[in-house]
């Protein structure tokens, strides 16, 4: 029996002259939790396309608990996903597009989605046209976690969602994990991911540069640092955990901080300093940052 719940396999995709997707392997193993992260255009939308079967590889392919996603009919009984931008039934209720997902998807447990709608503070009872953004992305993650499918693909699952109902989500992926299910999320949010996943993988320019875990990730993390002064600029060129030191202006400059800032603090403490900012850049900064300072594409 294969391990791997889901499994890419060089994985490619050209339209044109253009390789969106650029042989692509990965793994995700039954109970792990996997972030898909990578700037905009880096082909997370086409990966997906493909291991749903709504796209045809250019060559490799992905397998769902071993079957080829391009066998839609089978592949489909081992996976649930929701969308980025769910679109539901207008004329249908909250609590009928429940019953119908349940009937038609790979296997609902049925109290426990009745659990999940309690936990996620929706009204199944209103019709979907009624229903915000953050509403309808409720309805289709309800329909996903109540699966039993060994595999949830999350395409951006929370962008509507508020900061209670996040706590909800993160608490439903880790029920997900514990009873053996993987989940392949898609993500812009560093908290999200960094609470949520066991593994993440970064995509640029259609490759996957690099599958970390996230004790890793938080080995990369760095602030940056922006200082403005009067007299003479502190001397930040030997201070441990200083890093890619810029002047950027009269008065100004900027740098890198990594690991313990007491040693740089010491230095600012005695230089005049005006003004102080540290801003903490996006996961996908701190990604690209460390593999490379070009665009995703
Ligand atoms: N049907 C298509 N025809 C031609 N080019 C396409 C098609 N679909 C996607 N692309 C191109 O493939 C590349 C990858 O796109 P994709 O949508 O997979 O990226 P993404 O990582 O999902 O980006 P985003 O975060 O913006 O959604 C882009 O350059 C895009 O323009």
């Amino acid at each position: 029996m294969d391990e791997s719940v889901l499994r890419t396999i060089h994985l490619t995709k050209r339209y044109g002259r253009l390789t969106a997707v650029d042989d692509l392997t990965l793994d995700v193993a039954a109970g792990e939790v996997f972030g898909f992260l990578g700037p905009n255009g880096a082909g997370k939308s086409t990966t997906i396309r493909m291991i749903l079967g709504l796209a045809r590889p250019t060559a490799g392919r992905a397998l769902i608990a071993g079957v080829d996603a391009a066998d839609v009919a089978r592949a489909h009984r081992h996976l649930a996903y929701v969308p980025a931008d769910v679109a539901l039934w207008p004329q249908l209720t909250g609590a009928e597009i429940l019953h119908l997902l349940a009937a038609t998807g790979p296997g609902t447990d049925i109290a426990y989605r009745d659990a999940l709608v309690d936990r996620f503070d929706l009204d199944p009872s209103r019709p979907a046209r009624t229903y915000s953004t953050g509403n309808r992305q409720k309805i289709a993650l309800i329909a996903a976690f109540a699966t039993r499918a060994p595999l949830l693909v999350l395409d951006e699952p929370t962008s509507g969602l508020d900061p209670l109902m996040e706590q909800q989500f993160r608490a439903a992926v880790v029920e997900s994990r514990e009873r053996g299910q993987s989940v392949f999320l898609s993500s812009h949010q560093l908290a999200e991911v960094e609470a949520v996943c066991d593994r993440v993988g970064i995509l640029r320019a259609g490759r996957l540069a690099d599958v970390s875990t996230i004790s890793d990730l938080r080995g990369l993390h760095r602030s940056e640092v922006t200082i403005n002064y009067t007299g003479s600029a502190p001397d930040l060129s030997m201070i441990p955990g200083v890093d890619g030191v810029q002047t950027t202006g009269e008065g100004r400059l900027r740098f890198a901080l990594t690991g313990p800032p007491a040693p740089a603090l010491r230095v600012l403490a005695a230089a005049d300093v005006t003004a102080l900012a540290v801003r903490e850049p996006s996961l996908e900064e701190m990604f690209l940052d460390y593999y490379g300072t070009e665009n995703g594409r």
